[in-house]
């Protein structure tokens, strides 16, 4: 389980997160709402070591994480898919995959062939170079990378921007599955709501670098979660 305990984060002078508290459990999908601008990328860099957070505390399964640089969070086991996917364009599929060694020991260093189970398109690709794959396909391949280091946490920055509406079904398919298997707690920034509202148990809703609202969608609902999410 990550727990987050009043994050703040800084880019120089200008305070960006004021105070967010946030858990994220396994097998659940945690989704993060909020419009454009409130922090909701900035959240996820504070969590994977991207941009250091300025106060609070952050733990995974209890154990302190203080500070960790993007290293120390992914051998941790907190994967990052970025906003824009971060492909390397000159680089094959596998090449891509096996960047995603970086924070693994020597003996750990295999790709899952469930990876291709999850994304058979990336077994039929797996020697094309990355910028030759379409968009969608770019989009399952840094999720299958993110996967390679076997994390206990998986941050999903908008991974259906941009996306044909086949590709984004089939995201959501391996999204639920990796939710149902259980082992992961996935965290899921958004702005397709119905996308995050078919995937996600609980919802924390974002405005100018604090939490709105926050809740169970059973609890919340459908229309104050669309409600708070518009303003
Ligand atoms: N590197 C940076 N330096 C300075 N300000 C930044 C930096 N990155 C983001 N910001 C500012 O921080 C605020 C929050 O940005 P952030 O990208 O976290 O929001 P967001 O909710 O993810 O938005 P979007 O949905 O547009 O991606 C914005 O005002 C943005 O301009």
């Amino acid at each position: 389980m990550l727990e987050l305990e009043n994050i703040t984060l800084k880019y120089g002078q200008s305070q960006i997160l004021h105070g967010i508290s946030l858990t994220a459990k396994p097998g659940e999908v945690t989704a993060i709402i909020g419009t454009n601008g409130v922090g909701k990328t900035s959240l996820l860099k504070a969590i994977s070591g991207r941009h250091p957070y300025a106060e609070g505390q952050m733990r995974l399964d209890g154990a302190v994480l203080d500070h960790p640089t993007a290293f120390q969070a992914a051998r941790g086991g907190i994967a990052y898919v970025p906003q824009g996917r971060e492909v390397f364009p000159l680089m094959t599929v596998m090449e891509n995959l096996e960047t995603g060694f970086a924070c693994l020991h020597k003996a750990d260093r295999t790709i899952p062939e469930r990876i291709f189970d999850l994304f058979p398109v990336l077994a039929e690709m797996r020697h094309r170079r990355g910028g030759d794959l379409s968009g969608g396909q770019q989009q399952q391949l840094a999720i299958a990378r993110a996967l390679v280091s076997r994390p206990r946490v998986l941050l999903l920055d908008e991974p259906t921007e941009g996306i044909q509406p086949n590709i984004i079904k089939q995201i959501g398919r391996v999204i639920h599955q990796l939710r149902d298997e259980g082992e992961i707690a996935i965290i899921l920034v958004e702005q397709y709501f119905d996308f995050a509202y078919d995937l996600a148990a609980q919802f924390y809703v974002l405005n100018r670098g604090e939490v709105r609202l926050n809740g169970a969608k059973s609890d919340l609902g459908r229309e104050r979660l669309l409600e708070s999410f518009a303003l």
